[in-house]
């Protein structure tokens, strides 16, 4: 076992000490370990490189109309509560001469969501993740995400969501290239 998760293991046992739970009672005698494993893993993207994630699946192509993935499941943790934000992440770019594998997306969405972020940040991260490897003329992000620290406690609003949107290159110089993004997404919900 590594000394970075014993060390995590330690200090969850003492917030379950600190709320006045017994942590040695049968039922959170595994615990703190097992939140440290699932801590470990809510903010892997620490550890990842966007360089060995993409893994040179950028392919020549003469595609240069708009491509967009629609849909990412995303899972991450704000950073002021440590609760998760769950949501769906939609990207679009307009190749350049490259086109990146489909699965990368999914992967830098993760890579990012992965860590503790506040949806502006993860928004603006993925956009220059996926500019920086494609080399696109355009890329737009959009995601819409619900906080748990909204519902599960504070304000305890249930319905409301949050969109964020980060345009760069010809999304952002087009109003027509961004209404054409904005519309693809809103079809088929
Ligand atoms: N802009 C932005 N705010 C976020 C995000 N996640 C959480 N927050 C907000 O961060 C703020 C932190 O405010 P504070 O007043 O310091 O903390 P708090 O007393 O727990 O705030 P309440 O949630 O209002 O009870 C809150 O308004 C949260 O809703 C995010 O991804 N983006
Ligand atoms: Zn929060």
């Amino acid at each position: 076992m590594s000394k970075l998760l014993d060390d995590l293991s330690g200090h969850f046992r003492a917030i379950i000490d600190g709320l006045g739970e017994d942590p040695d009672r049968e039922g959170l005698q595994d615990t703190p370990m097992r939140a440290a494993k699932a801590m470990q893993f809510l903010t892997c993207g620490y550890q990842q490189d966007l360089g060995d994630l993409v893994n040179n699946a950028v392919f020549e192509s003469a595609m240069d109309e708009m491509v967009v993935v629609q849909d990412i499941e995303l899972y991450s943790m704000c950073e002021h509560h440590m609760l998760p934000f769950i949501g769906k992440c939609h990207i679009a770019y307009l190749p350049a001469g490259k086109v990146l594998g489909l699965s990368k997306f999914a992967r830098i969405v993760d890579m990012y969501a992965r860590r503790l972020q506040i949806q502006e940040n993860l928004t603006r991260q993925i956009a220059e993740a996926v500019e920086s490897v494609t080399g696109a003329k355009g890329v737009a992000v959009v995601i819409e995400a619900q906080h748990m620290c909204m519902m599960m406690r504070g304000v305890e609003k249930q319905n409301s969501r949050m969109k964020t949107s980060m345009m760069l290159g010809q999304f952002r110089k087009s109003q027509a290239t961004r209404t054409e993004f904005l519309t693809l997404i809103s079809n088929n919900r």
